[in-house]
């Protein structure tokens, strides 16, 4: 996710739309769909992995983020990879 806030858009605005935006993310994270969240060195950019039982639901909660509309979203689709050792990406 690279987010693009527009330059005209006020501080006060822009911060209140982070706000909303971490809090989200760390609910999503407690609830344990958003399982890793991790910042593109030198970039306003993150990735991330989601855990979410289709497609649909990944829309709804990508679109659902005080950001969507400022950022730019690119989706692969990950599955197990049968050589992983980590229990947690099943
Ligand atoms: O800072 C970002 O990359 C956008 C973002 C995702 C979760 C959050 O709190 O900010």
């Amino acid at each position: 996710m690279t987010v693009r806030l527009p330059h005209a858009m006020p501080q006060s605005e822009a911060d209140a739309l982070k706000a909303r935006e971490k809090a989200m993310a760390q609910q999503l994270q407690r609830d344990g769909v958003w399982r890793h969240l991790w910042r593109v060195a030198g970039c306003y950019a993150n990735v991330s992995v989601f855990d979410l039982p289709d497609n649909a639901a990944l829309h709804d909660t990508l679109s659902a983020l005080p950001l969507f509309p400022y950022m730019d979203i690119e989706v692969q689709p990950l599955c197990r990879h049968p050589s992983s050792i980590h229990d947690d990406d099943r």
